[in-house]
C-alpha cells in the first residue's frame, strides 16, 4: 500500500478515535509545504549526474519542524509527505516541543563516492538552505545519511547564514552533536521493549529476537538487547541474512558489518533467504529497515508474538488488521522509534544554549 495512503488511513481512524473536529482533521492530512528541488552533480569521472531532492513540512503548530534527511533509491514524494506526517505524530508523542518534516534524495548513497556524496548534499543544501533554519525546520540523519552527511549540510548551510550549528542535529560530536544520540533510537527500541514486556509480566532476558535492518537503528537494538540477554537469533540487511538459533554474537557481527560492508559472509550463524527474515521463528520482531514491509503478503506468516517497529512505517493497515486477529502486539514506530528526535531535541536545546551563551560571553566583553 502507497505510503501516504496507508498513513492517512491511520491518522484518520485516530482522528475519529480521538473526536477531532473534522476541520482540523482536514489541515493535519495536508502538510505546511513541500519541496522538490533538482540537484545535478559533477560526478568523479567528469560527467554529471541529477538527483531529485525532496523536503515535506508537515506542521509546525508545536515547534520548528523536526525529521531525517533519507538517500535511498526509493525515496518518491509520497513516501517523504508518509514520513513528515510521522514525525509530527512522534514529537507529541514524546512531548518535545517540534512539529514534523521529512527529507530525501532518490540516489543509492553505495554507489556515489564520498566526493559525490559531498557535492549532492551540498547542492540539496544550497536548494534548501532559505527553507530550513534552527526555528524553522531542523534536519537529522536517516537511512543512508550519518554525522557526516549532517556536517556537510551545517557547512554549508553555515556559508549562507553564518556558523548555526543547532540547525541539523546527529551531527559529529565536535561540531555540536550530542553524546548518545548514535545510539539513540535502538536505546529507545530497548526501553520500549522493556516497558511492552513488563506489561506482560516478561522481561528481555531469555526472548528470542529478530532484527531486519543492521545499520544504525538495526545495529545498536541488537546491541543492547543482546547486552540484556535478550537472544538476537535472525538478522537481515540488503546484503543477506543470517540466523543464529543459539544466538548471534552480535559485537563480532557488527565487526564484520563494517569491515565487509555488511552481514554477508559472517561465520557465526547460517546464511537464509533474507526474504524470509520477517516469518522467522522469535517472539519479538524488529523491523529496523524499509517501510510497508510487513503486508498482506506475510502478515499471517509472523511468528512473532510482538512486533517494535524501528523503523518508520513498517506495517501496513492491512497487515495491521490480521495481526491484531491473530493476537500480535504491535509496538507502534512513533512511540517505539522516537528516542532518536528526543535526543536530537537535547542536542539541539544543548547548542542553542551554548550559541546563546558564546553570545552572551562577547557582548559583556
Ligand atoms: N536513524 C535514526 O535515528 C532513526 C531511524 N528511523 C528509521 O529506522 C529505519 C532504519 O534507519 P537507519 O538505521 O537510520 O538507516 P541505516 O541506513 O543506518 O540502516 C538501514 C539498514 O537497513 C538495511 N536495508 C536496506 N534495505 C533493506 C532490505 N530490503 N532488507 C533488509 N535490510 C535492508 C541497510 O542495509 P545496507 O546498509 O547494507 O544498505 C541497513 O542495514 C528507517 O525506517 C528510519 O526511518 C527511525 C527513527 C530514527
Ligand atoms: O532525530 C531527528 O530529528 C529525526 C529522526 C527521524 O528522522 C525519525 O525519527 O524518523
Amino acid at each position: 500500500m502507497n505510503a501516504l495512503v496507508a498513513t492517512n488511513r491511520n491518522f484518520k481512524l485516530a482522528a475519529r478515535l480521538l473526536g477531532l473536529d473534522s476541520k482540523l482533521e482536514k489541515s493535519l492530512l495536508i502538510p505546511f509545504r513541500e519541496i522538490k528541488v533538482e540537484c545535478t552533480i559533477p560526478k568523479d569521472d567528469g560527467t554529471l549526474a541529477s538527483f531529485v531532492g525532496f523536503r515535506v513540512q508537515h506542521d509546525n503548530a508545536r515547534g520548528p519542524m523536526k525529521g531525517g534527511i533519507r538517500y535511498h533509491p526509493e525515496v518518491d514524494p509520497d513516501e517523504v509527505n508518509a514520513l513528515a506526517q510521522l514525525m509530527t505524530w512522534k514529537a507529541s508523542v514524546a512531548n518535545i516541543p517540534y512539529g514534523g518534516a521529512k527529507g530525501g534524495i532518490g540516489c543509492n548513497p553505495g554507489e556515489l563516492s564520498i566526493t559525490e556524496l559531498e557535492r549532492l548534499t551540498r547542492v540539496f543544501t544550497q536548494k534548501i538552505h532559505d527553507l530550513i533554519g534552527v526555528h524553522t525546520d531542523v534536519p537529522a540523519p536517516d537511512m543512508g545519511t550519518n554525522p557526516q552527511t549532517m556536517a556537510w549540510i551545517l557547512d554549508e548551510y553555515s556559508k549562507f547564514h553564518g556558523h548555526s550549528p543547532a540547525v541539523v542535529t546527529g551531527k559529529p560530536i565536535d561540531l555540536g552533536g550530542s553524546l548518545g544520540r548514535d545510539a539513540a533510537t535502538g536505546r529507545g527500541v530497548l526501553f520500549g521493549t522493556e516497558a511492552l514486556l513488563n506489561e506482560y509480566g516478561k522481561s528481555i532476558a531469555g526472548q528470542r529476537f529478530v532484527v531486519q535492518g543492521f545499520g544504525n537503528v538495526g545495529s545498536w537494538a541488537a546491541q543492547l538487547i543482546s547486552e540484556n540477554g535478550g537472544k538476537i537469533v535472525a538478522v537481515s540487511d540488503i546484503t543477506g541474512a543470517i540466523k543464529n538459533s543459539k544466538g548471534i554474537n552480535i559485537p563480532s557481527l557488527i565487526n564484520h558489518a563494517k569491515e565487509n560492508g555488511g552481514i554477508k559472509g559472517f561465520n557465526g550463524g547460517n546464511a537464509i533467504d533474507p526474504n524470509s527474515i520477517l516469518v522467522e521463528d522469535c517472539d519479538i520482531l524488529i523491523p529496523a529497515a524499509l517501510g510497508g514491509v510487513i503486508n498482506r503478503e506475510n502478515a499471517n506468516d509472523i511468528k512473532a508474538k510482538f512486533i517494535v517497529e524501528g523503523a518508520n512505517h513498517p506495517t501496513d493497515p492491512e497487515a495491521d488488521e490480521i495481526l491484531s486477529n491473530k493476537g500480535v502486539v504491535i509496538l507502534p514506530d512513533i512511540y517505539a522509534n522516537s528516542g532518536g528526535v528526543t535526543v536530537s531535541y537535547f542536542e539541539w536545546v544543548q547548542v542553542s544554549h551554548f550559541s546563546l551563551h558564546l553570545i552572551w560571553h562577547v557582548a559583556a566583553k
